[in-house]
């Protein structure tokens, strides 16, 4: 039952109590509803027939995702009902890679506002105005500047479609209540001219201000969201790289919070390389790993490899040894006086170059991950010297939209003969060489953040570590059995999206209690007590 004190066309517009047409007939005479609806009383799954057939005849998928942007405005348990019918279906849809194309034409599609706008000129108002917002029991929050969304560079407020898809996921892929979410755009202004030129352009046209404005706006954030909601997980989502880095650092140890570009990319690609190393029966700890890309992914990546290997026996610096990282600027070598504080602890001493044939003739490494949002920026002769060096290279080209990726999969699978062990950002679609068929891997932080959300509602920790992320990317890995790994599959199946997640979050879960960091007690079956907190997308009497 949902306590609500509505009548009438109040609650049709209200999505979290609208069922449409599925109202039954003693709630249409309680609440004044019977000329308000046509007299046909019908099921979710009727209901769900008619949003199919709706989408079926869209003639694309960024028109699809508009429609489904209003359905979720108009019934919200249709909405989540629709997408958990069908994940692999929906996913690319309200997420990657559509949701590129929806953020860059943001101001031009969107319907209705979703989420809170911040400004910074809202710096000293900003507790007042999240009380504005109506659900007091808020438990995560997505926030974005828009400073670097996905592989698109800054593209400010239209950043927005963002936080509002990646909590979406948290409900569709994990079951965490939809309720208790709220995705906010903290607006700092835009570098992007052409956008601050956009006569339809809905955030600040200013140019952002310098770092040490933009760490006091995000204190002054963090402050009032947990003044405002206490107990808030803050979810960090497509800042500016450095900004991503330097926050994280800044409130890691202090507040509820995780970067998911920094953590939860780490944590898939993790996976995607147990996994890939199960098949190759190989260890970590023997790999070479090229990074073609330094920003927050790359080196949120390089450092969880580095703690994974030092669980395996190596120290820090053997580690870092393993690890070789490129920038726009070339390699990350001792003699560059450009290096962040991030990337210079994996500074090696060779010689420079911005040639990434080069690095990978010279530094021979068994894994090759692209995270430099650079389409086809693994070239025939890269990927042939991978080839060339190794029996099954490991490829991971992860820069998103699909134009963004460093190579395709039919490229990599034709490039290798078939050797290639590969995963994207996207989903690109299965591959048929010489009658062989071939399952390209989703290394997309979606198999993580919504588990880890999921284990963090249930036991409610103060802080999220890496361990909780290295949890997830070992229970991830465990659930591609081997008859998907002698496939070459690197991720368990999107169709059983929901299940996979409360398998991760129950293992992470039993590491936060493990690790004396939930504040609830234990309790005896956590996989059974965490599936009696998911969301289940029914209609409940009102
Ligand atoms: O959203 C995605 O698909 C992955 C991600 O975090 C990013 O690219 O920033
Ligand atoms: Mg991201």
């Amino acid at each position: 039952m949902i306590e609500h004190n509505l009548t009438g066309k109040a609650i049709l517009v209200n999505a979290e109590l609208n069922k449409e047409t599925a109202f039954t007939d003693a709630e249409r005479r309680r609440y004044g509803l019977r000329g308000l609806l046509p007299p046909a009383i019908e099921t979710i799954e009727r209901q769900l027939e008619r949003v199919l057939h709706q989408l079926a005849v869209k003639p694309s998928d960024i028109e699809r995702y508009i429609y489904l942007a209003s359905l979720a405005d108009r019934n919200e348990t249709l909405f989540f009902h629709t997408l958990m019918s069908d994940p692999s279906y929906f996913v690319p849809i309200v997420y990657d890679p559509t949701v590129a194309e929806a953020c860059l034409k943001f101001g031009h599609i969107m319907r209705r506002s979703k989420g809170m706008y911040l400004t910074r000129h809202m710096k000293d108002e900003f507790v007042d105005i999240l009380r504005e917002w109506p659900v007091k029991d808020v438990r995560f929050i997505c926030v974005s500047t828009g400073g670097r969304i996905l592989g698109l560079g800054d593209i400010g407020a239209n950043g927005m479609g963002i936080p509002i898809g990646k909590l979406q996921l948290y409900t569709a892929c994990a079951g965490v209540p939809p309720g208790c979410m709220l995705p906010i755009l903290l607006d700092i202004g835009t570098t992007n001219a052409s956008l601050r030129a956009d006569p339809l352009y809905l955030g600040l046209r200013e140019e952002p201000p310098e770092e040490k404005e933009i760490d006091a706006i995000a204190d002054a954030f963090v402050a009032a969201a947990n003044d405002v909601f206490p107990g808030v997980c803050v979810h960090f989502e497509d800042w500016k790289g450095v900004d991503a880095m330097r926050l994280l650092a800044r409130y890691r140890d202090n507040i509820l919070c995780y970067n998911d570009d920094i953590q939860g990319t780490a944590s898939i690609v993790l996976a995607g390389l147990i996994t890939a190393l199960q098949i190759k029966k190989e260890k970590l700890r023997d790999q070479r790993i090229a990074f073609f890309g330094a920003g927050s992914a790359g080196i949120g990546i390089a450092n969880m490899i580095v703690s994974a290997m030092e669980e395996e026996g190596l120290s820090e610096a053997e580690a870092r040894a393993r690890i070789s990282l490129m920038d726009v600027n070339g390699l990350i070598e001792s003699g560059r006086t450009d290096l962040n504080a991030w990337q210079k602890p994996f500074a090696r001493d060779a010689a420079a170059t911005n040639d990434l044939l080069t690095v990978v003739k010279t530094f021979e490494p068994t894994i090759l991950i692209g995270v430099s949002t650079i389409g086809g920026a693994f070239k025939q002769d890269v990927i042939e010297e991978m080839a060339r060096l190794n029996d099954r290279p490991i490829i991971f080209p992860i820069s998103n939209p699909t134009d963004k990726a460093e190579c395709t999969a039919e490229q990599a699978y034709n490039w290798t003969n078939g050797k290639a062990l590969y995963a994207a950002g996207v989903q690109f679609p299965d591959v048929e060489r010489e009658g062989t068929v071939f399952h390209p891997g989703q290394a997309n932080n979606f198999y993580i953040f919504p588990a880890i959300g999921l284990a963090v509602y249930a036991t409610r920790p103060e802080r999220i570590t890496d361990g909780m992320f290295i949890a997830a990317a070992r229970a991830t890995a465990d659930q591609v059995d081997e008859t998907a790994r002698n496939k070459g599959m690197l991720f368990p199946l999107q169709a059983d999206i929901l299940q996979t997640e409360v398998t991760t979050a129950t293992r992470i879960a039993e590491y936060i209690f493990d690790t004396g960091m939930a504040s609830v007690e234990r309790p005896t079956d956590i996989r059974a007590w965490i599936e009696g907190l998911l969301y289940q997308p029914r209609y409940r009497e009102i």
